[in-house]
C-alpha cells in the first residue's frame, strides 16, 4: 500500500551543505507521523520539503522524489498555492496575523474567493469548534487574536489552517512554547483531527511523539535511520542509534 506522501532517494542541499540524504519515507493518510532525532538532524528541513517552504531559502537544491498522492511535488508545473492550500503548516511559536479572531479565519477562505458572509460565518464556527476554542471565543469573535493566550493562539492558527480545508498538516514543534495543560488539550486536538487529516509532526519530546503518533520516523545527521510504527519504534528499536537515541544516551 502506497502512503499520502511518498518520498524516495530525496537529497537537499543548502548550498553545499547536504541537510537531507537519501531519504526514504512512506507517511500513511488520516493518520500521524512523529519525526523525531536530535537537533539540527533535518527533522525541519524534511518538513518544510513537504509544502515546499524551503523553496523560500536561497540556494536550496532538491534531488529525487517527493510525492503526495503519486504526483510530483517538485514539478515545474506545480501549483505552489494549491500546494500550500492542501497542506497546511503550524510553526512552534503561535503565529496569528494582528487582526481578529473572525478575520484570522476567514483570511485564507476570502484570498480563495469566498465572500458570502453567511458562509464565512459558517467556516469559523466550523473550524472554531474542530479547534476546540469555539466555546473560548464564541462571544468575542471581532476581538484581537494578540489578547488570546499562547494556547489559544496556537489553537486558532490550527482554526485557521483548517479553514482552507487542507488534507495534509505539518506540525513544527507545536507545543515546544505551550504550558503543560495547553500541550495537552493540543494533543487531544491532534488525536480527534487525524481521522480526517495525515499529520506530520516534528517534536523534540519523546513522550509526546509516543502519545500521539502512530508510526515515528528517526532522522539523523539528514538521514532516516529508522521508521515504523511508534510501538515498536520505542519498544523494539531494530537499529542501535535508534536505541541510544530513545533511551536518552544522545540528543
Ligand atoms: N536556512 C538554512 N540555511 C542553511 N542551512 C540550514 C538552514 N536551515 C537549516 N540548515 C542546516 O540544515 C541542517 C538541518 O537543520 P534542521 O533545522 O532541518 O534540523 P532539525 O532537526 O529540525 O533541528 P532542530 O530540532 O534543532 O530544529 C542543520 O545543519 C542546519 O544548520
Amino acid at each position: 500500500m502506497s502512503g499520502k506522501i511518498e518520498v524516495q532517494d530525496f537529497n537537499l542541499y543548502y548550498g553545499e551543505h547536504q541537510a537531507l540524504k537519501q531519504i526514504r519515507l512512506s507517511i500513511p493518510e488520516r493518520d500521524v507521523t512523529a519525526l523525531i532525532g536530535p537537533s539540527g538532524c533535518g527533522k525541519s528541513t524534511f518538513l518544510r520539503s513537504i509544502n515546499r517552504m524551503n523553496d523560500l531559502i536561497p540556494n536550496v537544491r532538491v534531488e529525487g522524489a517527493l510525492e503526495i498522492d503519486g504526483v510530483d511535488v517538485y514539478a515545474p508545473e506545480r501549483d505552489l498555492v494549491e500546494l500550500r492550500k492542501r497542506v497546511g503548516m503550524v510553526f512552534q511559536q503561535p503565529n496569528p496575523f494582528p487582526m481578529s479572531i473572525y478575520e484570522n479565519i476567514v483570511y485564507g477562505p476570502k484570498i480563495h474567493g469566498i465572500k458570502n458572509k453567511k458562509k464565512l460565518d459558517e467556516i469559523v464556527e466550523r473550524t472554531l469548534r474542530q479547534a476546540n476554542l469555539w466555546d473560548e471565543v464564541k462571544d468575542r469573535l471581532h476581538a484581537s487574536a494578540m489578547g488570546l493566550s499562547g494556547g489559544q493562539q496556537q489553537r486558532l492558527v490550527l482554526a485557521r489552517v483548517l479553514a482552507v480545508e487542507p488534507e495534509i498538516i505539518l506540525m513544527d514543534e507545536p507545543a515546544s512554547a505551550l504550558d503543560p495543560i495547553s500541550t495537552e488539550r493540543l494533543e487531544e486536538l491532534i488525536k480527534q483531527l487525524k481521522r480526517d487529516y495525515t499529520i506530520v509532526i516534528v517534536t523534540h519530546n519523546m513522550q509526546q511523539a509516543a502519545r500521539v503518533s502512530t508510526y515515528t520516523a528517526f532522522f539523523l545527521n539528514g538521514e532516516v535511520v529508522e521508521t515504523g510504527l511508534t510501538e515498536n519504534i520505542f519498544t523494539n528499536p531494530q537499529d542501535k542509534r535508534t536505541e541510544d537515541y530513545i533511551t536518552g544516551r544522545f540528543g
